[in-house]
């Protein structure tokens, strides 16, 4: 091998978000500096959910939660279960921690950080009960697509992670990604398709309608949920 291949660099992943510089109100800018201490979690540490919580439950993430209103409101109906979101958007985290502050609640843990950098070095294998994807980047232009979350090789990673059981689920309001992503999952050897067709679900009861569902609504999009258990 010659020295310059020996030398390259491992080839740039293609993530499925690119950061841009969002309005940021003076109290998301806030809860990010004082709120992040109490619910923020670093990526490079080891997880440890039990001494994180301070008990064992069943442990969801949900992967790119926008400004998190769904997964605070989960977490609010669920107060037996424990919940981590992953999300770049820095508005969006800050409106999270002002939401879990004014609820109360204690079972929602952040991470800022690009998902399947989560999954592959912090998430043990089997660690989650549940992996929640709503509404993700639709990337709908033909030379976009390559951006898409939801790849073979994400299927694989994320039903590695969840317990033998758990379940996977995503919605998206975009028809195109919606059957990309049932040829994808359907695909993945260690997920069940739980419709009883084997392709969409009814939207279940935990999944409240989020910021960029009733956008698509707005604009007359239908909606596709996808809802798979690990084997
Ligand atoms: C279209 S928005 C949907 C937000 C929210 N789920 C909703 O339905 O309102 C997609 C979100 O996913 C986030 N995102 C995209 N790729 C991500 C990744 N790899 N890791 C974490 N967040 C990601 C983006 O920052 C964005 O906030």
């Amino acid at each position: 091998m010659t020295d310059t291949l020996m030398n390259a660099d491992p080839p740039r992943r293609i993530r499925s978000f690119v950061l841009r510089q969002g309005r940021i109100t003076a109290s998301q800018k806030n809860a990010l500096e004082n709120l992040w201490p109490r619910y923020g979690l670093d990526p490079a540490a080891a997880f440890d959910p039990a001494a994180v919580f301070g008990r064992r439950a069943p442990l969801t993430l949900e992967i790119g939660f926008g400004n998190g209103e769904s997964l605070a409101a989960m977490a609010q109906s669920l107060p037996a279960e424990d919940f981590i979101g992953a999300e770049v958007h820095p508005p969006g985290i800050g409106h999270l921690l002002i939401e879990l502050e004014r609820r109360g609640l204690d079972n929602v843990r952040v991470f800022r950080v690009d998902a399947v950098e989560l999954l592959e070095n912090c998430i043990p294998e089997g660690a989650l009960a549940r992996i929640l994807v709503f509404f993700p980047d639709p990337w709908h232009k033909q030379r976009h697509k390559k951006r898409r979350l939801v790849s073979p090789a994400f299927a694989r990673l994320a039903a590695s992670r969840l317990a033998p059981g758990g379940v996977f689920h995503a919605a998206t309001d975009w028809e195109d990604y919606a059957m990309q992503m049932l040829e994808v999952l359907n695909g993945c050897e260690t997920l069940v398709n739980q419709a009883p067709d084997g392709r969409f679900s009814e939207r279940p009861a935990y999944r409240t309608p989020t910021k960029f569902e009733q956008r698509g609504q707005r604009l007359g999009h239908g909606v596709w949920d996808l809802v798979y258990r690990r084997s």
